[in-house]
């Protein structure tokens, strides 16, 4: 039905999802994606933007490998090497932050020096702490740590930040943003946040109501991260508008 693979260190993500669709609880198939295809150049950072229960949680595990029941392809970066942060932060309640964080590691997982990663999220003090003593913004931190614990080289976001206050949120975006330039990762991000996008990536993919299918891409201008507030205003209008263009253009075609 599909043909997965990985591509080596250098190779771009390639995804071309002709269909996907899911079973109704009457038994009725319900079409989700349809003739979808991204390719996002290797070390750089992809961002997934489209309205809510368009189908960009669907695409995010295609491209994880996680749902291999899709009609297309898909060739992911790197060596195999994938981290994910889901929604919700998915912490073994359990299991201490620190336990937590090492979850993924190799058999020896002692040996891994987490001292950077723990201060860039400024985790150090709650490493001893249970999932359930933490703020909703800790514990992001924690599923965050988590994934960039296994050095991946190809990193998968489903709205990390989403219902969190937005001083806690623009903290924690500061903080993916030193994680993903200290180290190269081929990162996709999903969001239903324009101005969030624009201010992250480099590449803005814009989806469609369901069926997903991409309205339209843009490379943003560097640099990644220094764009002043003007020009993420600018941006997030100019965007809006060829959205809009993009959907008028569709109906008519
Ligand atoms: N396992 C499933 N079985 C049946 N339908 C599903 C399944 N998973 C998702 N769907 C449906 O597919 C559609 C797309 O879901 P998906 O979670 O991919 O959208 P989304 O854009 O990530 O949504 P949100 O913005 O709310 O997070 C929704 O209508 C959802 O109800």
């Amino acid at each position: 039905m599909n043909d997965a693979q990985t591509a080596g260190d250098a190779a771009p993500l390639e995804l071309r999802i002709d269909a996907k669709s899911y079973l109704s609880a009457d038994g009725t198939p319900v079409e989700v994606v349809r003739d979808l295809a991204l390719r996002l150049e290797a070390g750089s950072f992809g961002a997934l933007i489209g309205p809510s229960g368009c189908g960009k949680t669907t695409i995010l595990k295609i491209a994880a490998g996680l749902d291999a029941d899709f009609r297309g392809k898909l060739r992911a970066p790197g060596s195999g090497r994938l981290g994910m942060v889901f929604q919700e932060p998915r912490l073994l309640p359990w299991r201490t932050v620190e336990q937590n964080i090492r979850l993924a590691l190799p058999s020896d997982p002692a040996d891994v020096d987490l001292t950077d990663l723990v201060e860039i999220l400024g985790l150090g003090a709650h490493l001893a702490r249970y999932p359930g003593e933490l703020s909703l913004g800790l514990a992001r931190r924690a599923a965050i740590a988590r994934a960039f614990a296994v050095r991946p080289d190809f990193l998968l976001l489903d709205e990390p930040f989403v219902s969190l206050d937005e001083t806690v949120a623009a903290r924690l975006r500061g903080e993916l943003m030193a994680l993903t330039k200290r180290a190269k990762v081929t990162t996709l991000f999903v969001t239903h946040d324009l101005e969030e996008a624009v201010h992250l990536a480099d590449r803005l993919f814009l989806l469609s109501d369901r069926p997903a299918r991409i309205i339209l891409e843009k490379t943003l201008p560097p640099p990644r991260g220094g764009r002043s507030a003007d020009v993420i205003v600018s941006v997030c209008e100019e965007m809006r508008a060829l959205a809009a263009q993009a959907v008028k253009d569709a109906r008519q075609g």
